[in-house]
């Protein structure tokens, strides 16, 4: 008889956090306690005295001169302060936002049978569940996730896109393209304020590689023990962040030593810059460390898109942005070699990115 297969990665039992919510309200399990130099501290919820920058996107493509520069200004300003801003007047309709964050919340709110018809295997990113678990003591995160590939078409798994809520996928088709056209856009901006041609990510990136995610938070009763998210940095070029209306405050991110929480502005969408910008940009723009905390009444949904270069793109350092003051920090690499170091390793603040640095002897970084 031939052997069972069997997946080479033993994770464990993972509860399913809402429904642990709803079964023992009170309860949190030892695998979702964190070490103590983990934990959150309450006190970050404060109202922090900064806060991310705001882009109005309509001053870049609809400004007059003045505007649309001191906009690339301020743009340049975020991106190599804070790697994190909001933008505002994006152009993407609004109930379009909102159709998708009703859609979402839908689909969390299912039965769980239903939802485990479209599981996350263990070692995979797609499908509900939990990802980035790779052993059985390692700490897991008080969210659920729903990820699915978008495009190009070949990354995506049919399995997985669900029958309910009605109108899901369609819904999820017309946003992932509104917010594909917005990366476009953005990056189009950002290669300016780097002195660089408008098109040059676009004509870099090929077919980029998009794809989304959708997080649900639920209510934790002791949101000091447990973290939504793990630190980490993503891995695509641009992130970009929807905040449910109504969720409470749960995205921070790591400046200046300190976890400053991202206050969500109503319509915004949070756009971060990720591991292979910092990379072409040779660490001009930084991927920012980033984690989700709970809240002990509320829940809280984000919706995810992650943008990067097509699998085959070789990447490294722009040579426009190496010189003998700004040395080269990163080795050369396909974005399909970053992908399957970043989908096989647990989320960890930024030591994914350690898969590309040149190490040099007196580098402290
Ligand atoms: C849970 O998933 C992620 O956090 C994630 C994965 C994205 C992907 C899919 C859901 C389907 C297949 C493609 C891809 C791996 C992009 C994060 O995405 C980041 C990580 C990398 C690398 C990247 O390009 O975006
Ligand atoms: O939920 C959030 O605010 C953070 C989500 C995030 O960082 C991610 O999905 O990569
Ligand atoms: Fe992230």
């Amino acid at each position: 008889m031939a052997p069972v297969p069997t997946s080479p990665i033993k994770v464990g039992h993972i509860d399913d956090v809402q429904e642990l919510r709803k079964a023992k309200p009170t309860t949190i399990p030892e695998r979702f306690v964190r070490d103590m130099t983990e934990r959150p501290t309450l006190a970050i919820t404060l109202p922090s005295l900064s806060e991310i920058p705001s882009i109005n996107f309509s001053s870049l493509v609809n400004g007059n001169k003045d505007d649309c520069q001191n906009e690339i200004l301020q743009l340049a300003r975020a991106c190599e302060d804070w790697g994190f801003f909001q933008v505002i007047n994006h152009g993407i309709d609004l109930s379009l936002l909102e159709s998708i964050e009703e859609l979402a919340k839908n689909f969390f709110m299912l039965p769980l049978e239903e939802k485990q018809k479209y599981p996350m295997a263990p070692g995979t990113v797609q499908g509900y569940g939990q990802a980035f678990v790779f052993s059985e003591d390692q700490k897991l995160d008080w969210c659920n996730m729903f990820a699915l590939g978008i495009e190009p078409h070949y990354i995506r798994n049919p399995k997985l896109w669900p029958i309910q809520p009605p109108k899901f996928c369609e819904t999820v088709e017309v946003y992932s393209r509104e917010v594909r056209k917005l990366c476009q856009n953005l990056l189009k901006y950002i290669a300016i304020t780097l002195g660089l041609k408008a098109d040059i990510f676009e004509e870099m990136f090929g077919v980029a590689v998009q794809a989304i995610r959708m997080n649900y938070y639920p209510p934790c009763s002791r949101p000091d023990l447990v973290l939504g998210l793990s630190p980490h940095s993503d891995g695509s070029a641009l992130t970009v962040l929807q905040q449910g209306k109504g969720s409470s405050v749960g995205l921070q991110i790591f400046k200046d030593n300190k976890w400053v929480p991202v206050q969500p502005i109503p319509n915004a969408l949070v756009i971060n810059i990720g591991d292979t910008l910092e990379v072409l940009t040779n660490g001009k723009y930084k991927s920012v460390e980033h984690r989700a905390v709970t809240h002990k009444e509320k829940d809280r949904l984000s919706i995810v898109n992650f943008y990067a270069p097509s699998y085959e793109i070789e990447l490294g350092p722009m040579p426009e942005l190496v010189d003998e003051n700004n040395p080269c920090k990163y080795r050369r690499y396909t974005h399909g070699e970053y992908n399957k170091h970043y989908v096989t390793n647990k989320l960890q603040g930024k030591k994914t990115l350690e898969f590309a640095k040149i190490k040099s002897k007196t580098s402290t970084e």
